[in-house]
């Protein structure tokens, strides 16, 4: 099976990263949509993050009617912080049977040159790009942008952030219609974020 890895923090996920997963397991050549919970991205603070068992559980409750897209713990037991290498050693042994692509926001392609081992990760890994609003320009992003491994998705983008729903949140404010509705009520009953 060709499977898409879409990692993530998740913090909470949203209808943002619902669109994208459900775009690729319709519109691509994917089999499978994964949505890797990652218990600590090396580029960001652990600052109010949720458990784990958390992050995951809103995740499962955000695809339970979407057959093609699954929730992934498989970060959990590894080291921390998440290296993306490591994970993706970890699931080619772990699955010889399956061939693994990864599926990123333009954000995220911007800063790949400093993730650790990314020639390794582009030697033997497709990687699925999909549009983001960018704030700037980068250099780097132009040279990957030629790198065979990269392909550039047209998929719709939506400027919705974990981020801004933590904060709106934690001001009172009323964010249903930027989470499936399960996620809500699960934040909402869970007194999450405030
Ligand atoms: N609105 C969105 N549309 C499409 N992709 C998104 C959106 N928000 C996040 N992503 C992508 O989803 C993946 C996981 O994102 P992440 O969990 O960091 O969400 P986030 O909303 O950017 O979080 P935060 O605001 O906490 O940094 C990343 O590849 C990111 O580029
Ligand atoms: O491997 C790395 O060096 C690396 C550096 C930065 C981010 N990542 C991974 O990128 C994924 C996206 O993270 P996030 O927080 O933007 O959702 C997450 O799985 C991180 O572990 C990986």
């Amino acid at each position: 099976m060709k499977i898409g890895l879409y990692f993530g923090t998740f913090n909470p996920v949203h209808v943002g990263h619902l669109i994208i997963a459900n775009h690729f397991a319709e519109y691509s050549d994917l089999d499978k949509i994964w949505m890797v919970i990652t218990p600590h991205n090396p580029f960001k603070k652990k600052k109010t993050l949720l458990d784990n068992h958390h992050r995951y559980q809103l995740v499962l409750e955000a695809v339970e009617e979407y057959p093609a897209i699954e929730a992934s713990t498989i970060e959990f037991n590894l080291p921390q912080p998440n290296y993306t290498s490591n994970t993706l050693a970890h699931l080619k042994e772990k699955y010889p049977q399956h061939e693994f692509c990864l599926i990123m926001g333009e954000d995220n392609l911007r800063t790949l040159h400093k993730w650790k081992n990314y020639e390794v990760i582009l030697k033997h890994h497709d990687i699925y790009v999909y549009p983001r609003i960018a704030d700037s320009e980068d250099q780097t992003q132009h040279e990957l942008l030629n790198n065979e491994r990269i392909h550039i998705i047209e998929a719709p983008v939506v400027e919705i952030s974990s981020t801004a729903i933590r904060k709106a949140i934690k001001a009172g404010k009323n964010c249903r219609p930027l989470l499936p509705q399960s996620v809500w009520r699960y934040i909402d009953e869970m007194n999450f974020y405030k």
